[in-house]
């Protein structure tokens, strides 16, 4: 038999038994049990049901593979790996999951360290469908290499995975568990009970690696981890969205929230109205706000005196109550620690009792029941909103507190005038102050056995202390310093674990290969790596791109032109694409992609999932698409204090192809250029892609007819389809009336024109 014969063969052999853990497979399927005509009553019937829905979503699509790898043995076993578990009607495991023990020699053995891996076999599937494998024979190729030399396996770049990094970007985070790497699987199968460090940069893999965990830790330590008691925080809600299918994808279902989702639970709804400027910000990020919080509430001056007596109203009668007696039971119950409202608590059941002692014994007391007023009188009642707005707003009042803490400047930065609870203009850096006067009033329960924080490296010291109260101190704490921007950025590690739980060890890894990020684009990336962090070891990319980045240098008339020409190209080519951009050119992006009939999503307001999406350097964290468009890198990387970060973020978003569109210095500034100097295409100075003008008055020519009509059609469709995605749907009319009215009151006016929305 020729080679190719006997391949043939063999993948036939293999298919068969894909079909037949495919049948045992849908056979379960229809065993999971759909009890509500037998449960006792109908609490347990619903119980039951959702139980049974959960398991049949969680149960493979009958179409999808059932294994991606098989693992020889030494001692002539076979295993083959998959996403989950399938035996046949005997019993017999035909497929082992890829989180049991088992299946951990398929990551974890390498041409050094074999672990009695004789053969390991990756499959490419279409379906169920084989379509080819590929070996690698461990044990083999062991017996003739190098000794191990202590450094990391280098990736096993398979076709499979070479494949996979390939695969077009869907705006969704996809699981890699058919080729997660022996480096990475050190970090997923990392103890429970522990604070794990991940540090990599942009593209090796900390964000799938750190999800996979999840769904390692809850297979292996399902006895302490339930899915409810596992969380996962993002730095933003498009990053929550973008991460967020990748869990259910694997079969669990956990908490995922942005950091400024941990906020306390509030009667009149927190709305974030205001804007803060940046060095108000900063104090109120900073770990002294805890202090100033905690001592803002301390018992002040309402403390009855112990040297006279404590004279009190309470119904039309006036006591003259014992003011050390008083005093002491107060000391008590706020000595003995525990919530504000713990504290409370304990004096007013004081009040009661004592009032029934008293009034039994005829000594002249208030009635039981004005306990509550009683202790309402010297700890006043407080919520998260009350606390947080005094302090702010307390001024003079709080003088001492405020000189302790902070300078006059500082002091003065922090002050800002109360309003009515639905009128205040809160922040979002008050949301961290929010969370932290809930647990000093009514305390946080913990509620996690483990927290998965990604992109880390930028939490202000009062959003750490957010995740700390409601850790056990097992957590993943996920990031890059060489991506730390903004008013956290960080040089190390340490800043920020100075503010996490210590009550479990420390464990640190770094992922040091890049997947996402193409050898040339990296090299361009990195070309500032020495300012960007000095002492963070940069990724490696483990392949080259099939194309060279493009950097185009045009003149300003031309830039909106160059960007829509590079996003038109990529995403005729079926690609996603990210354009980049910071404020000050994102205007004329957009009215450039709609001149160009192009829509996109707006990656900052949370968006994804169009084929091109627009998103500022800040927001890009953790995002990828097939190809990137970063425009004018100069007021990216000069823009702010860490703008080189920010544009070593911007140029790693890619997967494929980087484009970027540089604007040719003033010579009048002549300012330091950013990018290297690697060949630069320059752009046509005839800009054959320049916008047909609007008219102004006169005449309309049937090309600007064209373009206003577009133009409406575009705006059209998207205010349409974020009224829909925003607003109840009785709400609908209401909306596109008042949104039609502020059009109008903005100076624009026009004929309403509604697709598919009533009225
Ligand atoms: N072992 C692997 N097999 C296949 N794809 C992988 C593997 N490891 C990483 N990738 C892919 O590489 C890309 C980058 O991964 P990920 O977003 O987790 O990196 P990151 O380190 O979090 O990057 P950033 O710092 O930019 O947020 C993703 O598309 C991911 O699916």
């Amino acid at each position: 038999m020729t080679a190719a014969g006997a391949l043939d063969f063999e993948i036939v052999a293999e298919q068969e038994y894909f079909d037949r853990a495919a049948v045992e497979r849908e056979r379960r399927r229809g065993v999971v049990p759909d009890i509500p005509g037998v449960a006792v009553n109908k609490g347990a019937a619903e119980r039951s049901s959702r139980y049974s829905r959960a398991r049949l979503e969680e149960m493979a699509e009958p179409t999808e593979q059932v294994a991606f790898g098989r693992l020889d043995m030494d001692e002539e076993e076979t295993f083959y790996i998959g996403h989950d578990l399938i035996r046949d009607t005997g019993g017999e495991v035909l497929v082992v999951s890829w989180k049991t023990k088992v299946a951990a020699p398929y990551y974890k053995a390498t041409t050094a360290e074999p672990r009695n891996v004789r053969r390991k076999r990756t499959f490419q599937c279409d379906g169920n469908t084989i379509l080819n494998f590929s070996d690698v024979v461990l044990a083999a190729i062991s017996s003739t290499s190098a000794a191990v030399d202590g450094t990391p396996a280098h990736p096993d770049l398979s076709d499979a995975l070479l494949a996979e990094l390939r695969t077009a970007r869907t705006g969704e985070l996809r699981s890699i568990v058919a080729t997660i790497q022996a480096a990475q699987y050190e970090v997923i199968e990392a103890p429970l009970r522990q604070l794990s460090v991940i540090q990599g940069g942009p593209g090796t893999g900390k964000t799938a690696v750190a999800l996979h965990r999840v769904s390692w830790l809850l297979f292996n330590h399902g006895e302490e981890l339930k899915p409810d008691s596992v969380l996962v925080v993002g730095p933003n809600r498009t990053f929550v969205r973008y991460i967020g299918a990748l869990l259910p994808g694997l079969g669990d279902r956990v908490a995922h929230r942005s950091i400024d989702e941990l906020r306390p639970d509030a009667r009149v709804p927190l709305r974030i109205r205001g804007q803060e400027a940046e060095d108000v910000a900063a104090i109120k990020g900073d770990a002294r706000m805890a202090k100033l919080l905690a001592r803002a509430l301390s018992l002040g001056s309402k403390m009855p005196l112990a040297s006279q007596p404590w004279v009190v109203q309470s119904g039309k009668e006036t006591f003259s109550l014992d003011g050390a007696e008083v005093a002491a039971a107060v000391r008590r119950a706020w000595d003995a620690g525990g919530t504000y409202n713990q504290r409370r608590m304990r004096l007013r059941t004081w009040f009661q009792s004592t009032a029934l002692n008293k009034r039994a014994a005829q000594i002249r007391w208030p009635k039981p029941n004005a306990a509550a007023s009683l202790t309402d009188r010297i700890i006043a009642p407080a919520s998260p909103a009350s606390l947080v707005q005094w302090v702010l707003g307390a001024g003079d009042r709080i003088e001492p507190i405020h000189k302790e803490l902070f300078t006059d400047k500082e002091a003065a930065a922090l002050y800002r005038k109360p309003q009515a609870a639905d009128k205040e203009r809160w922040t979002a850096a008050d949301i961290p102050l929010l969370d932290e006067a809930d647990a000093i009033i009514n305390g946080i329960p913990l509620r996690y056995q483990h927290i998965v924080v990604d992109e880390a490296q930028d939490l202000s010291p009062m959003q750490l202390r957010a995740l700390a109260r409601r850790s056990n101190g097992s957590m993943t704490v996920v990031g890059d310093i060489a991506q730390s921007t903004g008013l956290w950025a960080r040089d190390d590690w340490e800043d920020l674990l100075q503010h996490l739980p210590q009550a479990l060890p420390v464990a640190r890894y770094t992922l040091r290969y890049g997947y996402r990020v193409p050898r040339q684009v990296h090299e361009l990336a990195v070309h500032r790596a020495p300012e960007i962090a000095p002492g963070i070891e940069l990724p490696q990319p483990v392949r080259d791109g099939d194309e060279d980045p493009h950097i185009c240098l045009v003149t300003e008339a031309h830039v909106t032109g160059q960007v829509v020409a590079r996003v038109r190209r990529h995403r005729d080519d079926g690609l996603s694409v990210g354009v980049i951009c910071s404020g000050s050119r994102r205007s004329a992006v957009e009215a450039a992609l709609i001149s160009a009939n192009i829509g996109w999503s707006d990656a900052d307001r949370g968006e994804l999932g169009l084929p091109v999406t627009v998103v500022s350097p800040e927001s890009s964290k953790g995002l990828e698409f097939d190809a990137v468009v970063v425009l004018d890198p100069a007021t990216i990387a000069l823009g702010s204090e860490r703008g080189d970060r920010l544009l070593y973020i911007a140029l790693t978003r890619t997967t494929q192809r980087l484009d970027v569109v540089d604007i040719e210095p003033d010579p009048a500034k002549s300012p330091e250029p950013v990018m290297p100097a690697v060949p630069q295409q320059a752009a046509p100075r005839q800009n054959q892609l320049s916008l047909p003008a609007v008219p102004v008055g006169g005449s309309v020519s049937d090309e600007a007819l064209d373009l206003q009509q577009r133009v409406v059609a575009l705006i059209t469709a998207d205010v349409v389809e974020r009224i829909k995605a925003t607003a109840p749907e009785h709400m609908w009319p209401a909306v596109l009336e008042a949104t039609a009215a502020a059009l109008g009151g903005a100076g624009v006016t026009g004929e309403r024109q509604a697709q598919g929305m009533p009225g």
